[in-house]
């Protein structure tokens, strides 16, 4: 049978995962894909850098990538080379314009361009595969198109950034520095090549506002996420959030709600009883919940070269198969904009972190601004005293509105004896 041929834009971690995987599974992927999968082109910066991996004197070398998606003798273009402008668009819609079929692991340029590269892969009746684009290795992705299709959804939430998980899991496990431990998930090759992406929560909002998309048949609308990443996540709130029994970790949680979809990206305080308090390292995990499947969870690894690999190839073996469904799971054409909910709205509980003057009157004065915008306090913890000192009081409140935990927040912020801006972070029951 007629080989599918694959050009590969980009051969870095995922590129080059990629050609190995392709390589040492030749066989197995040719049963399962009904053809052989080869490697016909290939394009990257930089010949000559031993990447482990033998790339064969028949694959055509192109220095330019555009180049390549425009005359390159391939079926499918694979652009794993990232960023959502630029080269890695050009490549896709050049594919696309060509009628080459695309797989992508490209969640920056689906987040920012995701509807108007489904409607050009749809009107030229091409695939757009990219599964590889959230949650890693996890076949999320099919697991909403087509595991889950019988069903209305109405909450999906995950742990999406392998980075992110890995810093916090080793800060909690180890004690170790933010920064030392950011620069180990970099060599590891799970890191964005810009990691601000990843610790801004940037990166887990371009993979939530895809989700979100295949979860509500929604125009897939990244602009208007809520995105609070884990920069001012200390060794404290881990420490304290261990007392207290729960897990500091990243979400992206879209939900539906009276007042539109839910779409935020922030810092959560998980019980450790939740099977996704324990999810930890690169991996990620999705929950989603279906009115007839109930809640179904999904774990992986959620970066680097192999998991990351493993989605490209189960995209590029559906293509062999022939296997087509519209892009975000409906045709573009259907995708309707159901609202996004404010996140002032938002409804739950919170942790609260001051570092007050340890001096009488203060708790008094907290609870006098908690009381203000009644917000009421589940427990608190001071431990010690150090009378005159700086010492840090916390404390978990009771389902309350954001708004006015806010507003809470902002009178306690106005105390004297506050010394440090208060910090949040809120509790997730899942
Ligand atoms: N590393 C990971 O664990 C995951 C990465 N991704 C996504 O996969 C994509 C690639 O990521 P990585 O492989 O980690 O990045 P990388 O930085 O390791 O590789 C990108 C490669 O593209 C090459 N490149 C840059 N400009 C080029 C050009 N003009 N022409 C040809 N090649 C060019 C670079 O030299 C580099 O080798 C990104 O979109 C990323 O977000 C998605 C899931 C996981
Ligand atoms: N930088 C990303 C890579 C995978 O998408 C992450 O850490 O999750
Ligand atoms: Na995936």
């Amino acid at each position: 049978m007629k080989p599918l041929k694959i050009a590969v834009a980009g051969l870095g971690t995922v590129g080059a995962g990629l050609v190995k995987l392709l390589s040492d599974n030749a066989g197995i992927i040719a049963a399962r894909a009904g053809r052989p999968i080869v490697v016909t082109a290939i394009s990257a910066r930089d010949r000559n850098r031993d990447r482990g991996i033998v790339i064969g004197a028949d694959v055509a070398w192109y220095d330019d990538a555009a180049q390549m998606a425009a005359k390159a003798d391939a079926d499918v273009i694979v652009e794993v080379i990232g960023g959502s402008e630029g080269i890695a668009r050009q490549v896709v819609e050049t594919a696309i314009t060509r009628g080459l079929h695309v797989v992508t692991a490209n969640k920056a340029l689906l987040a920012h361009h995701g509807v108007a590269l489904a409607g050009a892969a749809e009107a030229k009746g091409v695939a757009l595969g990219f599964e590889a684009a959230v949650a890693g290795g996890i076949p999320i992705i099919k697991a909403l198109k087509e595991g889950l299709a019988g069903n209305s959804l109405s909450r999906v939430t995950g742990i999406l950034n392998g980075t992110c998980n890995y810093i916090l899991t080793t800060m909690r496990e180890t004690g170790r520095d933010f920064a030392d431990v950011l620069a180990e998930a970099q060599a590891l090759g799970y890191a964005e090549a810009d990691p601000s992406f990843d610790i801004d929560g940037v990166d887990a909002a371009h993979k939530l506002s895809i989700l979100t998309s295949l979860a509500f048949a929604t125009p897939v609308d990244f602009a208007s996420m809520y995105v609070e990443g884990i920069r001012h996540v200390s060794a404290v709130d881990i420490d304290f959030a261990d007392k207290l029994g729960y897990r500091i970790k990243l979400l992206g949680i879209a939900q539906a709600t009276d007042h539109g979809i839910e779409q935020r990206v922030h810092p959560c305080m998980v019980p450790v009883t939740t099977p996704i308090a324990t999810v930890d390292g690169v991996f990620n995990a999705v929950v989603a919940e279906g009115d007839f499947v109930g809640r179904s969870i999904y774990e992986g690894r959620g970066a680097g070269a192999g998991p990351t690999a493993s989605a490209v190839a189960a995209d590029i073996i559906d293509i062999a198969r022939g296997n087509r469904s519209p892009v975000f799971g409906v045709p573009v054409g259907a995708l309707a904009a159901k609202g996004i909910a404010a996140m002032e709205r938002r409804q739950g509980a919170y942790y609260m972190r001051l570092m007050v003057l340890d001096r009488p009157g203060v708790l008094a004065d907290v609870a006098q601004a908690l009381r203000a915008e009644g917000v009421s306090v589940e427990q608190m913890i001071q431990p010690g005293r150090a009378p005159g000192e700086t010492v840090p009081m916390v404390m978990t409140l009771h389902d309350t509105v954001e708004a006015d935990m806010n507003r809470a927040v902002a009178r306690i912020a106005a105390l004297d004896a506050v010394v440090e801006p208060p910090r949040l972070i809120r509790i997730e029951h899942m």
